[in-house]
């Protein structure tokens, strides 16, 4: 079931034959090029959400990363048509001896808001992150969870026209899974242009307009979330699922 909204013909971002490399050190001396993403277009339109797929280590994140702006393409080209996106991530490193509320504007401002902004949603960030009188207490103090809790809230509160969702969805504790799932379906609902990264095809069957399949680098399949999603997972198990499927 896709996500019931309005998906606009309107071109928010559009990609073109776009690489990325990283350059790898071997040893002390030897440095050597990694394509990441050798070859990626589609088109995002206003509106819509796009789950990307893919085994681990194929470009998914390096995708995002390039969506929002932190790094740049080394080939083809990537259009913009006036939208700001911004990438929610719980990888968004916290320095360990500021408390939860400095760290708090730290990442609101990674993630594009102004300093102003993030003291503006500080209250809403607090009650969000709901970890009490440990918002003002150094993060190495807090557990997984509460750092989770914590990244979740400030990400959750920042209001771009592109939202760049990477594998954000079930995070924390089952109260807190159950709360920012359904902020993050809410934010889905709107009529925001969303991109989301997860490894979860329920989720993805549940929330997205379209699928982007990538694989070694390169976009594997585009469209239909059904489709798309159901060749992927055949690809990942192929003589398990012809043995299953002959018995059922
Ligand atoms: N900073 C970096 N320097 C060198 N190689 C990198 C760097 N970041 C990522 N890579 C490599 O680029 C490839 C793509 O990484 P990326 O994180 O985009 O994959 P992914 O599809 O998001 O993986 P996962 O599903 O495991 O999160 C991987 O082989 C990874 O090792």
């Amino acid at each position: 079931m896709a996500a019931h909204k309005e998906t606009e013909k309107r071109l928010a971002l559009r990609l073109r034959n776009v690489a990325v490399a990283y350059e790898r050190r071997f040893g002390f001396f030897r440095r050597q090029k990694y394509w990441a993403l050798k070859d990626v277009s589609f088109d995002l339109y206003h509106g819509e959400t796009l789950g990307v797929i893919g085994r681990n280590g194929v470009g998914k994140s390096t995708l995002l990363r390039l969506l929002a702006g932190i790094i740049a393409p080394d080939k083809g080209e990537i259009k913009n048509y006036g939208v700001t996106a911004s990438l929610l991530t719980l990888q968004v490193g916290f320095v360990p001896h500021l408390t939860g509320r400095e760290n708090a504007v730290l990442s609101g401002m990674l993630l594009g808001m102004s300093k102003r902004e993030v003291l503006e949603r500080m209250d809403a960030i607090r009650e969000y992150a709901d970890i009490g009188e440990f918002f003002d207490h150094p993060v190495r103090e807090y557990s997984t969870g509460m750092r989770a809790r914590l990244g979740f809230a400030v990400a959750i509160h920042v209001n771009p026209d592109v939202i760049l969702l990477d594998e954000v969805l079930g995070v924390g504790d089952s109260i807190f899974r159950d709360k920012s799932t359904k902020s993050i379906k809410n934010l889905i609902r709107s009529q925001k242009s969303v991109i989301i990264v997860s490894h979860q095809p329920a989720m993805l069957r549940e929330l997205c307009d379209r699928i982007v399949w990538i694989e070694k680098g390169v976009v594997q399949g585009i469209g239909d979330v059904k489709s798309v999603l159901n060749t992927y997972l055949q690809s990942l198990k192929p003589a398990v699922t012809a043995t299953s499927d002959s018995q059922s």
